[in-house]
């Protein structure tokens, strides 16, 4: 199967005019059956925005492929719209007679992902501590009373000093409190002398925390925040409390499993849980099954990053600019894209690791320009890296993006520490040097949590009211701007011109205005690329 080229929307409408001319670009390309042709528009509501021509004279892509190419299958891949795994629609039927075309919902359709729902696999899960299921209706996870623990070093050189017990336990009550079916009974600070230690906590302490588990009712498993506990330590407090135990990296798997949605997010999941569960078995034939599992992950998965890859040149090519925006989960990551480009689908919640898919939506700069803004997965402190390690291929959107915005929450206590940890996970990928990265504090209207001047040059803003977001924008369209190479440019054009319905199509009006001494001409205001200016010349200047 071969992936074939894309062909840009909007500026592109003069190109399509005539039905012959698309049909020997289609000829040009050499398309044969079954192979993929990807195109930045799948309907024809993009040419019946032109009210230039008239509808009956376009046609769209998908329409004129199929026509040409009945066993092409066709996908809408920019559409900004859409998540980037958008639908894909298969004409494999045959061309003449009464074919029918058979949607396919995803492009993910083209990975067979039944080979998660292993039992055999599932023990192994199960006897790991991970919690949930994937499945139809096993997603649930059984109603759970849980303790929560937070160790805590008194002194010494594992004392954190970033932080405090109390931020901890806090985080740790809200990170168990996304899942559902969980109830917390009793919550706990720990000091203790170190977390390396076989036995954590002193014999006294388990000796009080094991008869606090087992007198109260209900309780069923216990949650030790830490990033993740030795085999031994394990073993040894599932012993001492006769009951479940988990810790950070179980309970944050758990979550992930619980709010994937696509097959990618699943796919990511599965391969994260893999370390983890390969420090909690001991046998070869166990070994054997997950390195079996781990290949066919892996294998799933880089195909899957072989469309993404596709998609994202087929971004670039149609010159759509991209703003990443990453940060700690809860900042308001999503609820910020929600206030600037209206898309429902970005709706924020109130929950650690709400996002786990990246999902991009159209928005405009203040200039007029459209730009895709690409919602990612939170960071988190004290998880292993081989979890964060697993969703790096989406994170590889924002790792191309041209420009990333760093959403933090200006209300945390742990406001520094929550953005070094971001810095941290930012510097483990592959950026370019030059990318530019913008800092927001988000959730002003909460109050800050430190005076106003220790923020030093970022931008103060709230998702929920609105204030800060105009000059957010600014910032953003100054960087991206620069970035992609765009400038900014006056035409004084004649009243209702093709021409300005041009510019229009092509990249956007930012300001528009009759002159009021001569209505026949207006000035616009427009932001265009080189190649945009040049087209725009080569078109209309004699
Ligand atoms: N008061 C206030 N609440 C906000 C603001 N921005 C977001 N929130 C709330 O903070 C919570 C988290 O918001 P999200 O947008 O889901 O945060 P996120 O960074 O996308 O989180 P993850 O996807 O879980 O990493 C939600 O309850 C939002 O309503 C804000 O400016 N002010
Ligand atoms: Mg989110």
């Amino acid at each position: 199967m071969a992936y074939f080229g894309i062909m840009r929307s909007g500026i592109s409408v003069q190109k399509l005019i005539s039905r012959s001319s698309i049909f020997s670009l289609l000829s040009s390309w050499k398309i044969k059956n079954n192979d993929v042709c990807l195109t930045t528009f799948g309907t024809c509501s993009v040419f019946y925005k032109s009210t230039v021509y008239k509808s009956s004279k376009f046609y769209s892509a998908r329409g004129l492929i199929s026509t040409f190419h009945p066993k092409v299958m066709i996908m809408n891949c920019i559409t900004w719209e859409m998540p980037f795994t958008t639908t894909a629609v298969d004409f494999r039927k045959k061309r003449n007679g009464q074919e029918t075309i058979k949607p396919i919902d995803d492009v993910e359709e083209i990975i067979d992902d039944r080979f998660l729902e292993d039992p055999a696999f599932e023990i192994l899960r199960h006897d790991s501590n991970i919690l949930g299921v994937f499945g139809s209706e096993s997603v649930t996870i059984r109603e759970v009373g849980v303790i929560v623990l937070q160790p805590w070093v008194k002194w010494g050189y594992n004392k954190r000093v970033d932080t405090s017990g109390q931020l901890m336990l806090e985080e740790a009550v809200a990170l168990v409190s996304t899942l559902p079916g969980i109830h917390i009974l009793d919550k706990e600070i720990v000091p203790v002398r170190s977390l390396d230690r076989k036995a954590i906590f002193g014999s006294g302490t388990l000796d009080r925390l094991v008869s606090k588990a087992r007198s109260l009712k209900g309780v069923t498993c216990v949650f030790i925040s830490i990033d993740m506990l030795k085999k031994s330590q394990m073993v040894e407090l599932q012993e001492q409390f006769g009951m479940r135990i988990l810790d950070r990296y179980s309970v944050v798997l758990g979550i992930f499993r619980h709010h994937a949605l696509t097959k990618e997010a699943k796919l990511q999941v599965a391969l994260a849980e893999l370390p983890y569960i390969r420090k909690r078995i001991s046998g070869d034939a166990e070994r054997l099954m997950v390195m079996e599992r781990e290949k066919r992950l892996k294998a799933a998965l880089s195909k899957l990053a072989g469309i993404r890859a596709v998609i994202r040149r087929s971004r670039k090519k149609s010159s759509l600019p991209t703003v990443a925006v990453v940060g700690y989960t809860n900042s308001g990551k999503t609820s910020l894209i929600h206030s600037i480009t209206g898309d429902s689908r970005a709706e924020g919640r109130n929950q650690l690791f709400a996002t786990l898919d990246v999902t991009a939506h159209g928005g405009r700069l203040p200039c007029g320009l459209e730009v895709a803004f690409i919602d990612t997965v939170g960071f988190i402190q004290d998880i292993p890296t081989e979890l964060i390690a697993s969703f790096k291929a989406t994170l590889e959107d924002a790792v191309y993006a041209d420009v990333i915005v760093h959403i933090r929450d200006a209300s945390h206590p742990d406001y520094d520490l929550q953005g070094a940890t971001v810095s941290q996970t930012l510097a483990s990928l592959p950026f370019p040097d030059n990318t530019p990265i913008i800092t927001a504090a988000n959730k002003i209207d909460l109050g800050l949590v430190k005076p106003k001047e220790a923020f030093g040059d970022v931008h103060l803003v709230s998702a929920l009211t609105g204030q800060g977001l105009n000059e957010l924008l600014l910032t953003i369209q100054t960087a991206v701007l620069r970035v992609t190479g765009r400038r900014s440019w006056k035409f004084t054009l004649p009243t209702g011109s093709y021409q300005i319905q041009w510019l229009r199509n092509a990249a956007g009006l930012a300001y528009e205005e009759i002159d009021a001494d001569n209505p026949q001409t207006t000035h616009v205001i427009v932001v265009l690329t080189d190649q945009e200016l040049a087209a725009f010349q080569r078109n209309f200047e004699k």
